[in-house]
């Protein structure tokens, strides 16, 4: 997304107040001592207003903390809407799916659909989610590396327009689930191009050993394309490929895509066949710090555009329709998560610890790959100075860290709010209960109005789960 594809940033937003409040990288008038937010970080609608309190939406966070609680995520629907919108522009004659891994909730999905892109679900449950709101069955693409016999039906039956295979043993499975469903599954196959990608190796996906997919180099890859053609209930309709994620540079895109393509005209070589589809996943980066630059998306379209033309063209293959499946890149920017201040704990010679309301509960990333986020006092302007702290979750776990390193004001104290940016994708969907903390709410915000998505979790919640003692008299299994 570019700066100038966002037409938020740095202007009013659609419906948002403009009087008393200050635009992001704008300046601070009034004796504001707030810094202004950094560009690319927060929501597209963010803005500062003179006493310091962050707005997104048009709607003031400390209103929000007091309706919602906190810790909450806060979405921005417009800015998701408009990076829909930027991708179905970048990529406009290709498939866009949505990655519902990165967040998934039935609002989510309607606007997705809404926004003309197409949806990845990869468990059961995403398409759930999807079916709930009739998501169209056409529109859907179902991955997975080991999905379940009962998965692969229900998405038959739905009439998931793509289903992709991952392994010799889901082809013979999803051959007999169309076969026993009567009807001709259209799937892609997916595919291991043995590009390493520049990111964390947990979430790289792209390289020879690794459990996703057939490797290209092996051989597996031609013979998955093999089995299911041979497969009477199966329609092959194109390769899939992912090479990983939180990606910054174009070349790993470029190298997948070049060797897919030989991958294709190895298929029409073999088997005198034009595959119309190539997938070339998700993947693409996004800024948690100022740090971070991301890739436009324009400039991913054109490049991703440009190899598959040209190595078409010298292969002399017609051009498939590109599909792409952006998740971290749509959802992530979207979204702020909204902590309360419990503790500063200050260690002379050391650190000093300010501790939230939520932590490794409502965010794993940090802790699971190292992430690096950064945060701001976000319910008032806080003193001029600063001092760097460790953001810290209320966890049984030393290792619940939010956010490393964090300048905040050096007057800090326990009420204040703290705001974490980019928080909208693998936060809430890999949310968990780790010490039976309760899931946090996602609050959509838009042109001054804010409404509940996904409501935050109770400990009713919680028990409904854990059977009562008294219920499981006779349950136990006999000797
Ligand atoms: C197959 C596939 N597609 C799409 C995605 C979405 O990736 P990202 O959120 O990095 O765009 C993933 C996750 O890495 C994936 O495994
Ligand atoms: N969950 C990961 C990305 C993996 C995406 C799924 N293949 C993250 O938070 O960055």
């Amino acid at each position: 997304m570019s700066e100038t594809d966002n037409p938020a940033v740095g202007a009013p937003a659609a419906g948002a107040p403009t009087a008393g409040a200050l635009t992001v990288g704008g300046p601070t008038p009034g004796g504001s001592s707030a810094a202004a937010l950094e560009e690319n970080l927060w929501p597209a609608t963010a803005r500062l207003d003179r006493d310091g309190v962050l707005r997104v939406g048009g709607v003031r966070v400390d209103e929000l903390a007091a309706e919602f609680g906190t810790p909450a995520f806060v979405l921005d629907e417009a800015d998701f809407r408009a990076r829909c919108a930027a991708w179905r522009r970048a990529f406009s004659d290709c498939d866009v799916y949505y990655a519902g891994k990165a967040f998934l909730c039935r609002a989510v999905a309607r606007w997705v659909d809404e926004e003309g892109l197409n949806l990845d679900v990869c468990t059961g449950g995403e398409l759930a989610v999807a079916r709930s709101v009739g998501f169209p069955a056409g529109r859907l693409l179902f991955h997975g590396n080991n999905k379940s016999v009962a998965e692969l039906r229900a998405a038959v039956a739905y009439g998931v327009g793509r289903i992709v295979v991952d392994s010799f043993a889901e082809i013979d499975r999803l051959a007999a689930v169309a076969a026993e469903a009567g009807v001709r599954q259209r799937v892609l196959v997916r595919v291991t191009p043995g590009v390493e990608a520049h990111t964390h190796s947990y979430v790289s996906t792209g390289q020879e050993d690794q459990k996703f997919g057939f490797s290209l180099a092996g051989g597996a890859a031609a013979e998955a394309v093999e089995r299911v053609l041979a497969a009477g209930s199966l329609e092959l309709v194109g390769l899939h490929a992912h090479i990983g994620s939180q990606i910054f540079d174009t070349a790993g895109f470029g190298l997948a895509a070049h060797r897919m393509v030989g991958l294709l005209a190895r298929v029409r070589d073999t088997h005198d066949l034009e595959l119309p589809e190539l997938d070339l996943g998700g993947g693409l980066g996004i800024a948690y710090t100022s740090e971070d630059a991301p890739l436009e998306v324009a400039d991913v379209a054109e490049r991703l555009t440009a190899v598959v033309g040209k190595e078409c063209a010298a292969a002399g293959l017609a051009v498939p329709r590109l599909g792409v499946e952006p998740g971290r890149a749509v959802v992530g920017p979207t979204t702020v998560t909204l902590y309360e201040v419990g503790t500063v704990k200050e260690l002379p010679g050391l650190r000093t610890f300010v501790s939230v309301d939520g932590g490794m509960s409502d965010n794993i990333r940090t802790a699971l790959y190292d992430a690096r986020y950064t945060a701001r006092l976000v319910s008032r302007a806080g003193s001029a100075a600063a001092h760097v702290v460790t953001l810290v979750g209320r966890h049984c776990e030393s290792g619940d860290v939010v956010a490393h390193d964090v300048p905040l004001p050096d007057d800090v104290r326990p009420g204040d709010l703290v705001a974490v940016p980019a928080s909208g994708a693998y936060h809430r969907s890999m949310a968990s209960n780790y010490n039976h903390v309760t899931r946090p709410p996602v609050v959509a915000v838009r042109d001054g109005a804010a409404r509940l998505i996904v409501r935050r979790e109770t400990e009713e919640d919680l028990l409904r789960l854990d059977i009562d003692p008294a219920d499981q008299a006779g349950a136990a299994v006999a000797p």
